[in-house]
């Protein structure tokens, strides 16, 4: 199969969706890749890199996308969109369910569009999200330290105060990836650190992992409104797989936090929780203000930390990649339903009900267009 690979064109998204050495595997199994000139450079890989590992340089966008399947990082902007075509293969991270314009032209152009973020293990994992949640998780709290300190427009405490000035107080909201990881760092940095979830299960996990290095609360209006009142930094981390994120934080909730106080709304890629975090925001202009609570909601964190994101998200994308591609992607979702679980449109339907949920659209079993 041919597989382009395209600069990324977002705000500062240093990630390309290959490193060499997911080049090196797909041309070993006797595969083409098709890599937009520089597309590397961001995250510290070289067109020679790319060319000593079997791929072919091309000069232009056009080029990479005019192949079978084109893998990204992030969801196409509207000046790709001329782009599809249908029966074309696209692999990457897509958040749907925030994006209907997206979900519309793919639908129009019957692109088989494959989202990372949706291909999900038996146990519920998401394989192709984590690598990038642990990155978002860990950097969450980095940037909630950075974000508290006077000079960037926070209240000015240090999140580990000093013997005689207490510590500061971090809500994290939703106990998975992006949540663990942000307690590790959080706890790392000696905050006083709540993980709230709704899942008694998950906490149960996390009080196993943390022990009593952190407080653990059931997801409820009258919990979340009670610790947010208290906190310096509240994180955002739940997810509820291709489906638009739930309003958890209203807008009376964050009126009652004090001014300086950091919101980081992680999900802000499926809509965000916070009622507040009504916008994304880009690492070119990363924060805004409401109530005197900053906001952070930048929808691609792991792009300022490209070279560590690209090689984490190579390892796990290309497996998937080498069923597509030696298989073709019928005999691929047969034989594989996890991935199955990741097409969001093809054949010109939407096929995750999430996503076709959050646009009122017809949901298609993609089961049924296996048979046909
Ligand atoms: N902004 C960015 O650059 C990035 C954003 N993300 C996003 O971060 C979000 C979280 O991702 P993961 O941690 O990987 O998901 P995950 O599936 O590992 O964890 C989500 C957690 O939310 C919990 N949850 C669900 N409903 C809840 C509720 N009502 N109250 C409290 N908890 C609830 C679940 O029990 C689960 O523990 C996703 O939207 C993901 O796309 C991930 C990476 C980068
Ligand atoms: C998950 C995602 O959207 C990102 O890594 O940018």
């Amino acid at each position: 199969m041919n597989i382009g690979v395209p600069k990324e064109i977002k705000n500062n998204e240093n990630r390309v969706a290959m490193a060499p050495s997911g080049v090196l595997s797909l041309t070993k199994s006797g595969h083409q890749i098709f890599i937009e000139t520089n597309a590397g450079l961001g995250s510290g890989f070289t067109d020679e890199q790319y060319e000593d590992a079997g791929a072919t340089i091309v000069s232009s966008a056009k080029e990479a996308w005019g192949q079978d399947m084109v893998m990204k990082v992030k969801e196409p902007l509207p000046e790709e969109y001329d782009y599809f075509h249908e029966g074309q293969i696209l692999f990457t991270y897509l958040h749907l369910a925030a994006e209907p314009e997206l979900t519309k032209e793919l639908v129009d152009k019957q692109v088989t569009a494959i989202a990372y973020e949706t291909v999900q293990l038996a146990n519920n994992t998401l394989p192709l999200l984590t690598p990038m949640s642990e990155v978002a998780g860990k950097m969450a709290s980095q940037i909630g330290a950075q974000f508290l300190e006077k000079t960037k427009g926070g209240k000015g405490i240090l999140l580990s105060g000093i013997p005689g000035v207490r510590r500061s107080k971090i809500t994290i909201i939703g106990g998975g990836v992006v949540g663990t990881n942000a307690a590790k760092i959080a706890v790392g940095l000696g905050a006083d650190v709540t993980l709230i979830d709704l899942n008694p299960e998950r906490l149960r996990q996390l009080d196993d992992i943390f022990g009593f290095s952190i407080n653990t609360m059931m997801s409820n209006p009258m919990n979340i409104s009670v610790a947010l009142a208290e906190s310096d930094l509240v994180i955002g981390a739940v997810l509820i797989p291709g489906a638009k994120a739930p309003k958890l934080v209203t807008e009376e909730m964050v009126k009652n936090m004090s001014d300086g106080s950091v919101i980081v709304d992680v999900a802000i890629d499926q809509g965000g929780i916070f009622e507040t975090s009504d916008h994304v925001t880009t690492h070119d202009n990363p924060t805004y203000t409401k109530h005197g609570v900053l906001h952070y909601s930048v929808a691609n964190m792991p792009g300022a930390v490209p070279r560590t994101s690209t090689i984490g998200l190579t390892n796990v994308t290309v497996p998937y990649a080498l069923q597509l591609a030696n298989q073709g992607v019928v005999a691929a979702c047969q034989n594989n339903e996890p991935l199955l679980k990741g097409v969001n449109t093809w054949k010109g339907f939407v096929t995750h009900s999430a996503v076709a949920a959050a646009h009122g659209l017809e949901y298609v079993d993609p089961h049924t267009l296996l048979e046909a």
